[in-house]
């Protein structure tokens, strides 16, 4: 795989924005030297502690000496995701870059003890378990969970290093298998482990991965996630999940780095912070994934040691402090079935507002929508956008911002559409951080390859047809969307002169990454968009069941 663009040179940006929040030590909010001509800012009354529940993590595993994996990654990947993250220790590794120079288990009876501390006194949501040094410290685990139940246990089954150092034994195998596997709500093995597991099998296939995911499902826990990370041979980092009946492949680039050290211990760490702050499972792994891939693609270049595995950082966020975790949407390619993009040129015409074309497309049952509002001046199409976004967010439906990344921020907005000539999708992935939506357009099979390796969730490809509304727009054709769909790995919407008299015919073309449409004239240039709307996607609907 061609190697990822590379990143700026690093700058400082958090201290940036600190000096603009801490002026000076006598700063207070709103009597700013800046701000003596405006009015004071008022900032929210925040509630009491106590009032505020805090999503809890408990995790039991190991000391690591180097601080990239075990117990010190599991706090800093749940403290990213806004978990609180509590510890109990159960061995202590002395390890660096190069690898792990020794272990000392800590007394079972000194990790049940830990147990009991916290778990009797603090509202644990979710336990998560890294290494688990013997067959004694399971069943203490598992003893201390009968007696003090939480929401969910993640079980990360670290039995060999990265390094390939060995951290629990033959006999801690059959108890995690026979004790613990059954009370865990996701079991997350790498394909070493899922290999030794059961019994090592050889694991060179997604195929492999998923009759491995299959068969330690059949052990007891309600999720297996096998991690395709270490194959070798793809270009892509797949990952299999199965929940006893579907399995879903997640998908990422493979990033080049050294710095992978501490990524299962990561991924566990956030599938639990997520849970513990109410996802669902679905949802809990696509954002750890997508948190893992992120945090390593803004670490890649970075040294410590002299190893060959480096850590990497966990919080990259600190560095891009515009980046909202705390919004993170799930992108659901589902949504792209039938895209509203609006225009400021047809809204006056037919004398809306932005906020009016925008209800009337999701009454009619637009499934995401784009403010592309090539006039607005910046500050009304701010103002209209924020509205949108209350909007959008009641309806459930995606809104993103045409071109406009600082209004996207602004407005808190789900994510952008950006084209060739726009600012460069990783650009936009660095201002926006990993939860947000991304697309692309993209009228060449290269495009659509750099938009997967830039870190866009789906591209829109078109004009399928000739269209009045984007000028000098190239028609690519039902040939042109093909080539594209073919090689993209991207989800892709069509767009170009769709309307109601040829929608069928595209969605009718039944590539399997081709979601929906994308609309401008055919929903906004006419009197009643609710029912332009509704048309169209009936329209679609009926040509899908053909398809
Ligand atoms: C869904 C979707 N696809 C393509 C475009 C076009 O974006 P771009 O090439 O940046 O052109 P402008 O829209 O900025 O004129 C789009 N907006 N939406
Ligand atoms: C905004 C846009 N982008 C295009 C592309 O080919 O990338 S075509 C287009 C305009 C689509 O408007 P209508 O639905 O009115 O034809
Ligand atoms: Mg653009």
């Amino acid at each position: 795989m061609a190697s990822v663009p590379p990143l700026p040179p690093y700058r400082p940006r958090h201290s940036d924005a600190a000096a603009l929040l801490f002026r000076s030590p006598s700063f207070s909010p709103g009597v700013s030297p800046a701000s003596a001509t405006r009015p004071p800012r008022r900032f929210p009354v925040v509630a009491s502690a106590r009032d505020m529940p805090w999503p809890h993590v408990l995790t039991v595993a190991g000391s690591d000496s180097g601080a990239g994996a075990g117990i010190q990654a599991d706090i800093k990947a749940c403290a990213a995701l806004g978990a609180y993250c509590s510890s109990v220790i159960t061995a202590v590794t002395a390890q660096n870059t190069v690898g792990v120079q020794g272990v000392h288990a800590v007394p079972e009876e000194f990790v049940g003890e830990q147990l009991r501390s916290v778990l009797s006194d603090m509202s644990v949501d979710v336990v998560k378990t890294g290494m688990l040094p013997s067959a004694g410290v399971v069943k203490v685990l598992c003893e201390s969970l009968r007696k003090f139940p939480v929401k969910a246990l993640v079980v990360d089954p670290v039995m060999v290093s990265t390094s390939g150092d060995t951290l629990s034994g033959p006999s801690t195998l059959a108890t995690y298998r026979d004790e613990l596997f059954s009370v865990a709500d996701i079991v997350t093995p790498n394909v070493k482990e899922a290999s030794k597991l059961l019994g090592d099998v050889s694991l060179h296939t997604i195929s492999d991965m998923r009759n491995a995911a299959e068969s330690i499902y059949k052990l007891g826990p309600k999720y297996v996630l096998v991690k395709g990370g270490d194959m070798p041979d793809s270009s892509d980092a797949i990952d299999v999940l199965f929940d006893g009946k579907e399995f879903t492949e997640l998908r990422g680039p493979r990033i080049k780095t050294r710095n992978t050290h501490g990524t299962g211990c990561t991924l566990a760490s956030c599938i639990a912070a997520e849970l513990a702050k109410g996802a669902t499972m679905l949802h809990a792994v696509q954002v750890a994934k997508k948190f893992v891939e992120s945090a390593l693609y803004h670490s890649k270049d970075l040294v410590i040691g002299n190893g060959p595995q480096g850590p990497f950082d966990h919080l990259f966020e600190l560095k891009s402090p515009l980046y909202k975790m705390g919004s993170l949407q799930k992108f659901n390619p589902d949504n792209l079935f039938l895209y509203a993009v609006t225009d400021s040129g047809m809204n006056k015409k037919w004398d809306r507002s932005i906020k009016d074309a925008v209800k009337a497309a999701i009454e009619g049952g637009a499934t995401i929508v784009q403010l592309r509002e090539k006039d607005a001046d910046t500050r009304e199409f701010l103002e209209a956008a924020k509205a949108c976004v209350q909007i959008c967010k009641s309806s459930g439906v995606p809104l993103l911002i045409n071109d406009r990344i600082d209004v996207a921020l602004a407005c808190n907005a789900d994510g952008v559409h950006v084209g060739q000539s726009d600012m460069p999708a990783w650009e936009v992935r660095e201002l926006l951080g990993p939860g947000k939506i991304i697309g692309v357009s993209c009228k060449t099979l290269d495009q659509a390859e750099q938009a997967w390796k830039d870190g866009a969730d789906y591209i829109g490809c078109g004009g399928v047809f000739p269209t009045t509304t984007k000028k000098n727009n190239p028609t690519l054709g039902f040939e042109g969307l093909r080539t594209v769909c073919l090689a993209s790995k991207l989800p892709v919407v069509a767009i170009g002169g769709i309307n109601a008299g040829n929608a069928g015919s595209v969605m009718e073309l039944g590539f399997p990454n081709l979601k929906g449409v994308a609309v401008v004239s055919a929903l906004f240039d006419q009197e009643c968009v609710a029912i332009e709307t509704r048309n169209l996607r009936s329209i679609l609907k009926n040509a899908c069941s053909r398809s």
